[in-house]
């Protein structure tokens, strides 16, 4: 990596002049406080799981600005990055590993009638990508998986790689038939002659909707298709996949030790996705595996010299192979924050007004427009301060789960029945429900997409003891303490993660790696700087917020700009508001109504009945319980519009 340092030829003060309404903020410090990339002869621009935050991060609270690019902005970005390449005599490719939409607006606010990902996939597509591959989110629905393999993947033409995944679709007689989602490998030349061999590998997803299979990629590397894609040698092979780098559910070792079999020396760059972290690793010298984050935060960057010891344009032997085999590659990588001020600083423009292409702004214009004729824009209220998921305990009067619990679903729900009008209910909520933080500002149509997304109902078991209602959360968040200090229970745990993953659940790991990145930092506080520094970085905490990776790949830092970890305090699974009304003249035994989403539903009921044994309860005893029915999606808007204006 390239040391902290300005650009030469950036202007800082217009670098970082406002540009647009979107975001007034401007990303974290000044171009000082950026990496640069490092170039090879062959280098790659990665994006993994965008979940439809094709509008870029919109909001001035840190560290959004450090997101505010959109997909315009990264067209502009990629032109300009391609054009660099070009001068420069090398290969520069474009990479997707995955989970186009599912988590904003552009994706999911899509009017009815139309199919989830649609409209935001056909903006993806105005982008040309070199090799791309499909994520789980891309398979949870028949609707979903049918309308990428007939609308996406031709737009891709023949760059849309499947090497483990099918469909079953008609075929022209109208007969189901099992086939490729697309091209199970592909081989291509790079515009520097280079000979490229690419698959499309998702992890053992066990998730998928009717009519879709996914096989193990297990059990794909033993298929003959797969000996024969990559018997040929290529200069390097070029594999994208949903699917971490490493860790638990991590497949890619399997993989390249299948090449290696065959190929003992051919580079092997990676470009994985799932976890939505920033991530690194290499297999052997010779290959390396990154991961790009999530949501648009973050474009990856890999490159690799290929040209110290080999020249593509030679046949190689196997013999030749194994000799270079000792020898290592040198690579490259860096997560980039995805804002404008930061693509043009790496695409060498004198200052980010110099960024925009033509069809960059025409993407961002079109992009608008169909915000606008979604409503995305509607605003439901003013949200008068910051709420944060995990930035500050959940006690905390700025943390979103107290924001839920004391205020939202109190005044949304607890009272959202007439008929129980006058009894006193608990209302209980998996935190996991909740996705993202809201910041300060207009809350619109397109923040409920981004912060509380699914669509669970209320429901409720009536006249509850009070005693037994007031346990449900605690028992229902088990005794953690217990659980770490055995030794089996966490044997079982671990298998249970391992059960969530193949399921598609990603949200614990995503956590923990929060978790690491501010633990880290509070020991480097503690341990390495003195009190002025520490006064200083308090100062400069509140603009530099943003992620601190620590990967397994060498160079130094990975981020391109220099953070400071995000505080992170962990949150119940569960979460309850208050009992509603007045309280005082309620007894143990006195009988409440026991509200909860319909997502735990198995979960309270078998709850309650390990609290008591009175009765019985069953899914007989449940009822919905808000009239007009109200999902997860609607609470925020119905309480901006009651608190918020
Ligand atoms: O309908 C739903 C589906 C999921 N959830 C919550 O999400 C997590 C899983 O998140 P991943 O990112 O897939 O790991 C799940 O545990 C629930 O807490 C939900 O509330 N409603």
């Amino acid at each position: 990596m390239g040391g902290v340092g300005a650009c030469p030829g950036i202007d800082h003060a217009q670098g970082l002049s406002p540009r647009s309404a979107r975001v007034s903020t401007q990303p974290s410090g000044g171009t000082s406080m950026l990496r640069d990339l490092v170039w090879g002869d062959v280098q790659v621009i990665h994006t993994t799981d965008i979940h439809g935050w094709y509008q870029g991060h919109q909001k001035s609270s840190y560290p959004e600005p450090n997101y505010s690019g959109d997909w315009g902005d990264f067209a502009s970005f990629v032109h300009h990055m391609r054009k660099l390449a070009k001068k420069k005599g090398v290969d520069l490719l474009l990479v997707d590993s995955g989970d186009l939409h599912d988590g904003a607006g552009l994706s999911d606010g899509f009017p009815a009638g139309q199919v989830d990902g649609h409209v935001s996939n056909q903006f993806h597509a105005r982008i040309r990508y070199d090799l791309l591959a499909p994520g789980n989110h891309e398979l949870y629905k028949y609707e979903n998986a049918y309308d990428t393999y007939k609308n996406f993947v031709p737009t891709a033409k023949g760059r849309y790689v499947a090497s483990n995944v099918n469909l079953t679709v008609p075929d022209a007689q109208g007969r189901n038939v099992s086939v490729p989602m697309a091209d199970r490998y592909i081989k291509f030349k790079t515009s520097q002659g280079r000979k490229v061999t690419s698959l499309g590998i998702l992890f053992d997803f066990t998730g998928y909707d009717k009519g879709i299979n996914v096989q193990p990629p297990k059990e794909m590397i033993k298929e003959a298709w797969f000996s024969k894609a990559i018997k040929e040698q290529p200069d390097f092979f070029l594999l994208s996949g949903h699917m971490p780098v490493r860790g638990d559910g991590s497949d890619w070792q399997a993989v390249v030790d299948a090449i290696r079999v065959v190929h003992p020396a051919v580079p092997i760059l990676i470009l994985g996705g799932h976890t939505h972290i920033r991530d690194c690793t290499q297999y052997d010298g010779r290959s390396m595996g990154l991961e790009s984050g999530r949501y648009l935060e973050t474009i990856g960057w890999a490159s690799m010299n290929l040209s110290d010891h080999h020249h593509h344009h030679h046949n190689r032997h196997q013999q030749d192979e194994a000799l270079e085999a000792g020898r290592n590659i040198s690579f490259s990588r860096s997560y980039i924050d995805a804002n404008r001020r930061n693509y043009a600083y790496h695409a060498g423009l004198m200052n980010e007004k110099k960024l925009d292409t033509g069809k960059g702004k025409k993407i961002t214009h079109d992009m608008a427009k169909v915000a606008k004729s979604w409503n995305l824009t509607e605003v439901y209220g003013n949200t008068p301060q910051d709420y944060y998921l995990s930035r500050v305990p959940s006690n905390d009067s700025s943390s979103l789960i107290h924001l839920l619990t004391q205020s939202v679903l109190p005044t949304v729900i607890s009272t959202a029945n007439p008929e129980r009008k006058g009894v006193a209910n608990i209302v209980l909520a998996n935190s996991g429900s909740q996705r993202f933080d809201i910041y300060s500002g207009p809350f619109t149509k397109n923040d409920k997409y981004i912060v509380s997304p699914f669509t669970d109902a209320f429901q409720y078991i009536k006249d509850v003891p009070l005693k037994y209602a007031q346990q449900i959360v605690s028992s229902l968040n088990g005794d953690e303490q217990a659980q770490a200090s055995s030794r089996r229970k966490r044997e079982e745990r671990a298998e249970e993660d391992r059960e969530l993953f193949r399921g598609g659940h990603v949200q614990h790991i995503f956590k923990q790696w929060q978790k690491d990145q501010y633990e880290n930092e509070e020991n480097k506080t503690a341990a390495q700087l003195d009190l002025e520094e520490l006064d200083a970085r308090a100062e400069s905490k509140k603009t530099s917020l943003g992620y601190v990776t620590t990967d397994r790949c060498p160079g130094g830092p990975g981020d391109d700009t220099v953070h400071t970890a995000i505080p992170y305090f962990s949150v119940p699974d569960y979460v309850v508001s208050p009992v509603s009304g007045n309280t005082t003249a309620l007894g143990p035994d006195d009988k409440i109504d026991v509200v909860f989403l319909d997502f735990i539903a198995s979960n309270v009921i078998r709850i309650l009945n390990r609290l008591q044994t009175e009765r019985v309860y069953s899914v007989d005893d449940v009822a919905a319980y808000a009239s007009p029915s109200l999902t997860t999606q609607e609470i925020y808007p119905e309480y901006a519009k009651v608190a918020w204006n």
